[in-house]
């Protein structure tokens, strides 16, 4: 996605004459000040920080704190901000507005190669025409480091990559889960003080992505670098991350632990995001505190008021596993029951994920543990407190 946005960008005649970033360039910014690679830092905060292109408005007032040693995903749909927001602290774009300060320090006017930043990128970034070893080492080389210390370094590096047998291979001879490797590599040998990724497992097929998104987790837990991961992916956020930031259109929608994200949603919009893949905006029929009914007939659903819902619609949003079919083996005795005409049955395994319709022609995505096939008029069951219902118009 963000090769295709760079792509776009190229072509986008309000870029600001800013040409599109160069491996090169980017690879040369990982290059540091000796004194301030190795410092760590206590808390990083995004003040108000906004970035307009023209009239675009890519990010708006954008408050964050980045505890050291802290994972944090910035996580939402292609053209969010996610890489603007990025690329600011980077220090790749400046600030049309805000402030960027690493505790007491200052530094969204400092160059990017001053910050003592790695970056990892999707298009890996790697010099075609370097060895593995060379291109690890280029952070350090440029920094005229003793060579004994380049050499242990780039070996520690290599290792905690396992690529230690790969050292004297061209990028082009690896494969692309390799060379995003390597690309990990030489962003950690320079000890960043800020670990910054964007989209890195995109252009990886799915067997990959899951081995080196356990791989980005293992470095993490072995080397606490305080990491910000760019990706439109809920489920990489969900594991890799110990806090999560959704936006939307420039601005943060909500801020949490994956496990506060993916069981108290703030909207629908992040509910969608989290897997609330069951969405159906619904009358309310009553409401007695956070306790409301809402529906038609064919759907009609007591649920959990997220916020104050008085009258008029509402949005409920249930997660496809938090439905089974009444009397298998997950089915839930109390709650709602809701009957549906099974329309589509998949197998996963230990489960199988389905699709069926209300009679008033809601479509509803379960899951089953027994065999349901298509055709097949099934009762649904869903308890009380996984059914969220929202003001239509919360956020
Ligand atoms: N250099 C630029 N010139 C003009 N508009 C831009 C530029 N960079 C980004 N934008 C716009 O700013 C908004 C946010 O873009 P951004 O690349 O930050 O989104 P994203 O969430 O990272 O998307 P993706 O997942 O596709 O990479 C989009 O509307 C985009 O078109």
């Amino acid at each position: 996605m963000a090769s295709l946005r760079r792509s776009r960008l190229a072509q986008d005649p309000t870029r600001e004459g800013r040409p599109a970033p160069r491996p090169d360039r980017r690879a040369g910014h990982q290059a540091v000040l000796p004194g301030r690679a190795r410092s760590r830092f206590g808390t990083l905060r995004m003040e108000g920080v906004s970035r307009h292109f023209g009239t675009t408005v890519a990010v708006s007032d954008l408050n964050l704190s980045i505890v050291g040693g802290e994972f944090l995903a910035l996580l939402g749909p292609s053209g969010c901000g996610k890489s603007t927001a990025l690329s600011c602290l980077a220090g790749l774009l400046p600030l049309t507005d805000g402030a960027i300060w690493l505790d007491e320090e200052r530094i969204d006017g400092i160059p990017p190669e001053e910050r003592g930043f790695g970056f990892v990128f999707q298009n890996y970034a790697l010099f075609p025409h370097m060895t593995v070893r060379a291109n690890v080492a280029f952070g350090l080389t440029i920094r005229r480091l003793p060579k004994d210390e380049v050499r242990r370094r780039v070996d520690e590096a290599l290792e905690l990559v396992e690529l230690t047998d790969k050292a004297a291979r061209l990028p082009g001879q690896l494969s692309g889960g390799q060379q995003q490797r390597v690309a990990i590599a030489r962003a950690i040998v320079i000890r960043p003080r800020l670990f910054l990724m964007d989209e890195p497992l995109s252009n990886l097929d799915p067997k990959l992505r899951l081995q080196m998104r356990r791989e980005i987790r293992r470095l993490h837990q072995t080397l606490h670098l305080t990491t910000v991961y760019v990706t439109h992916d809920q489920e990489e956020a969900l594991a890799l991350a110990d806090r999560i930031v959704i936006l939307n259109q420039g601005r943060v929608q909500q801020i949490g632990t994956p496990d506060e994200l993916y069981n108290r949603p703030a909207s629908p919009y992040v509910a969608e995001f989290m897997g609330y893949r069951n969405l159906f905006e619904l009358p309310v029929v009553s409401q007695e505190g956070s306790r409301i009914i809402v529906g038609r007939s064919g759907l009609r659903l007591v649920g959990v008021a997220q916020d104050e819902v008085t009258r008029g619609p509402a949005m409920v949003a249930i997660r496809p596993e938090d439905i089974r079919v009444a009397g298998s083996g997950g089915g839930s005795t109390g709650g709602n029951t809701v009957r549906v005409r099974v329309e589509v049955a998949e197998f996963r395994g230990g489960e199988i994920a389905a699709e069926g319709v209300t009679e008033d022609g809601a479509v509803i995505c379960f899951r089953a543990l027994e065999r349901v096939v298509a055709g097949e008029v099934v009762r649904l069951t869903v308890p009380i407190e996984r059914v969220l219902v929202f003001r239509t118009d919360a956020r």
